[in-house]
């Protein structure tokens, strides 16, 4: 299968359990709840959503004949850093096109794979790093994982019942956009009334890295 890819690059994971952590991105272009472009936006399943997955211009992005021509790009991108080799598949939605091939393609140069998925659609075997975010509106399909990532707060979404999932780890993740600092200030609450919660902050936007 060939994959369509917005751009690999190499940077820290800004979020979640592994945030701190040098990684390559490979970010997929396209995603099932929302179109990209800005004129959909409003009549979308997912409406908040912080990122440019269109098209395959960005750093890195192209088409990719196979797995293999994929993985040498993530490599490369990864070049000579010393340490446990890290990608995260993200999107878009990367588990429209992240496949069995691609994993082991991945794994034979000695990478990890993480992947940040919408929860619409059932993962390939062999991920290491399951990080599900779920969206209101959306069939969550994917009901266990690493950990939860719950973008806050969306109306038609309660912490307590997705409290009860099969994650190891369970996130707060301040909604971006025009009320960051009060839906930040309404995650910060929501974790003093509920410990099993914990707040994740986008670090990389904080220190101004990809
Ligand atoms: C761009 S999405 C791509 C992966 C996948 N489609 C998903 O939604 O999980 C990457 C992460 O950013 C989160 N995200 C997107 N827009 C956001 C926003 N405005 N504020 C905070 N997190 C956001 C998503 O929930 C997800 O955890
Ligand atoms: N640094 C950094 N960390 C991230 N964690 C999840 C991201 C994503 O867009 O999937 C992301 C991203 O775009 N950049
Ligand atoms: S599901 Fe993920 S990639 Fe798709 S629009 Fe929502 S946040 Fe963006
Ligand atoms: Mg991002």
């Amino acid at each position: 299968m060939s994959y369509a890819v917005k751009e690999i690059f190499h940077t820290l994971q800004g979020e979640g359990a592994q945030a701190g952590r040098a990684s390559v991105f490979c970010r997929f272009a396209g995603c099932n709840l929302w179109s990209g472009r800005e004129a959909d936006r409003a009549q979308a399943v997912c409406r908040f959503c912080d990122t440019d997955f269109v098209g395959t211009d960005g750093t890195g992005g192209g088409r990719f004949a196979d797995a293999e021509a994929l993985a040498e790009a993530i490599a490369a991108c990864w070049g000579e850093a010393r340490g446990r080799r890290y990608v995260v598949f993200t999107g878009g939605e990367p588990l429209l096109q992240l496949d069995a091939p691609l994993l082991a393609a991945v794994r034979a140069r000695g990478f990890e794979a993480a992947v940040e998925t919408n929860g619409t659609q059932e993962p390939p075997e062999g991920i290491d790093w399951v990080c599900v975010s779920p969206k209101a509106g959306a069939p969550l399909r994917l009901t266990r994982g690493d950990e939860l990532k719950l973008v806050y707060p969306q109306a038609g979404l309660d912490p307590d019942a997705l409290a009860e999932l099969d994650f190891r780890h369970l996130w707060l993740q301040p909604m971006d956009g025009p009320d960051r600092i009060a839906n930040t200030q309404a995650a910060v609450a929501h974790c003093l009334r509920d410990a099993r919660w914990r707040l994740s902050l986008q670090t990389h936007k904080l220190i101004g890295i990809p």
